[in-house]
């Protein structure tokens, strides 16, 4: 069957376009001389590398009917145990190499160049041309981009910005913890004292994750455990979801024809950008408001306020970016939390271990959060291993901008090259006992391992200078409200069993795992 799949392939239907075949950057550029390892003997062309097939339109068909999107990363899982640990998928528009071993990700991203590229997500691209909206980060390319992240790098990147907002995450993780202590304590009754409350806790972790996005971004406590969720939020909440449903069969397809048509598909991503860029709006507005008629001490001015002040940036590519990052922050926090609140009671030895550590770590900070989450290696452990089974985002994606060889192949510049994180982290060729959740892995790792390529084996966030520019809020706020649970709450499932997984542009649980919270 593999020998079958490996026939060459005429190059207008290759992975690569007639361009790139010939060795260009996607800026049109000639690209340089072939570099990059090889195992020896003869680098084999571009058409050799094993494919799923070469009918792109086919193959979308059969993924349409088969509803394979949402199951895509299965579909890479299983693809690299049959084609090996390199093939080519043709999908619709999209066409990549996909790699999952950690020595030919790492080469990747030597060739990633000075301003990396990742795969150009259209149709949200189609929705800012529509609109007249500036783009973010996210969507910017070359020295534009350069410029915009070097600034925003500051503001939520480097360490003294992370101590500037832990204190806020801390004090609203504390508050999610008091709202469950409070529905937990309900439940008790005076005489079999300890009572247990079993809930899907997916609501309150979007809960917690918007309201901490809102206070870190913008400055401002929303109350979410104070009252009952107002209509905004859970539109906002609502309108993120749909977005990434339907960006998945987006990429795929062509999004201006869809729009000429005004097929559903399309009405529905671009309606749902317009919910995130009204609250963003609002939330701005709101800001400017806050900033100008209470320059009070203590105020939180929060990462827009930071923006504004510096004045580096004009007030519409600060509004850009700021709907990129609530678009970014809510889901991608609060989805590895419901993973992780499920892994950690399906282990209880773990659970204990980890909590053990955390309760000597926060005995030893004299309250200070930092330092707690700094006394913890084994919270942070516990994190890479939630991202290592359940990475938030299945691949991360580089066009090189020179050529170079993998496994024996010659991969042309500009070649879409997707490192793909979910089988990777699931393959026993780059873990031991993959399927285990175990927070000390990562600890071990590092004293065992002394090959240069044990770094290229956590990569949910990406690499280098384009990696995730929510990076430490999200570790932060992950780890802050996992560290306040553990102190708490102990917590157990009824089944252990595998959960199901689906693919919404992040990776989510098929049905939220209901978890079972016990006061300590
Ligand atoms: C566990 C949580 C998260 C994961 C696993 C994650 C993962 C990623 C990955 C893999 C990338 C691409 C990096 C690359 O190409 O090298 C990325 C980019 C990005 N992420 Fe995240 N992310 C997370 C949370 C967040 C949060 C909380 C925000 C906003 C506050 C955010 C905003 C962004 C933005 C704006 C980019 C584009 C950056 C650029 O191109 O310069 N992400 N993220």
């Amino acid at each position: 069957m593999a020998a079958a799949l490996r026939t060459r392939i005429p190059a207008r239907l290759g992975g690569a376009t007639a361009s790139r075949a010939l060795g260009m950057t996607p800026d049109g550029k000639e690209a340089g001389k072939v570099v990059g390892t090889s195992s020896g003997g003869r680098v084999r062309s571009f058409e050799e590398i094993p494919h799923t097939g070469t009918n792109r339109w086919l193959n979308l068909l059969t993924f349409w009917r088969e509803g394979r999107f949402r199951l895509l990363h299965k579909h890479m899982e299983s693809s690299f145990n049959t084609l090996g640990p390199i093939y080519r998928e043709h999908l619709g528009l999209q066409s990549s190499v996909n790699i999952m071993l950690p020595g030919d990700i790492a080469e990747l991203f030597r060739y990633e160049g000075l301003n990396p590229q990742r795969m150009v997500l259209q149709p949200w691209a189609l929705h800012r041309e529509i609109r007249g909206h500036e783009k973010g980060v996210f969507l910017k390319n070359g020295a534009e981009w350069r410029a915009d992240r070097l600034l925003l790098n500051k503001e939520v990147m480097l360490s003294a910005a992370v101590k500037r907002f832990i204190p806020h995450m801390d004090e609203v993780a504390r508050d999610f913890c008091r709202t469950i202590g409070s529905r937990l304590e309900d439940q008790t009754d005076g005489k079999h004292g300890k009572s247990s409350l079993t809930l899907n806790p997916s609501p309150d972790l979007f809960a917690f994750a918007l309201e901490a996005s809102c206070y870190i971004l913008y400055g401002e406590r929303i109350g979410l455990f104070s009252s009952t969720p107002s209509m905004e939020s859970q539109k906002f909440i609502w309108a993120v979801e749909r977005m990434l449903a339907t960006t998945v069969p987006l990429l795929y397809l062509p999004s201006a024809l869809l729009e000429r048509l005004g097929a559903s598909l399309w009405t529905q991503h671009a309606t749902a950008w317009d919910h995130i860029f009204d609250h963003a709006e609002t939330s701005m507005k709101r800001g400017f408001q806050r900033l100008s008629s209470r320059p009070d001490v203590g105020e939180v001015p929060g990462v827009l306020g930071q923006l504004l002040e510096k004045g580096q940036l004009t007030r519409e590519t600060i509004k850009a970016n700021m709907t990129e990052l609530m678009a970014g922050a809510v889901d991608t926090t609060a989805v590895p939390l419901q993973f992780a609140l499920f892994e950690l009671a399906r282990n209880p030895a773990v659970q204990e271990s980890v909590r053990r550590q955390v309760t000597e770590s926060v005995g030893r900070a004299q309250g200070d959060p930092h330092k707690a989450l700094e006394g913890a290696p084994l919270l942070k452990g516990a994190v890479k291993e939630i991202l290592r089974l359940y990475p938030v985002g299945i691949t991360v994606q580089r066009y090189p901008v020179r050529d170079l060889v993998l496994q024996n192949y010659n991969i042309p510049a500009g070649t879409l090259v997707q490192a793909c994180l979910y089988p990777m982290g699931r393959s026993a060729e780059v873990f031991d006992n993959p399927l285990t959740f175990d927070p000390a892995r990562w600890t071990r790792m590092r004293q065992e391992r002394a090959d240069g390529g044990a770094a290229f084996r956590s990569l949910a966030f990406g690499f280098g200078s384009r990696q995730c520019v929510g990076r430490r809020i999200a570790e932060n706020e992950i780890q802050l409200l996992l560290m306040h649970i553990l102190l708490n709450f102990h917590l157990s499932v009824s089944s252990s069993q595998d959960i199901d997984t689906k693919l919404t542009l992040i990776l989510q649980p098929e049905s939220p795992p209901r978890i079972t919270f016990r006061m300590l």
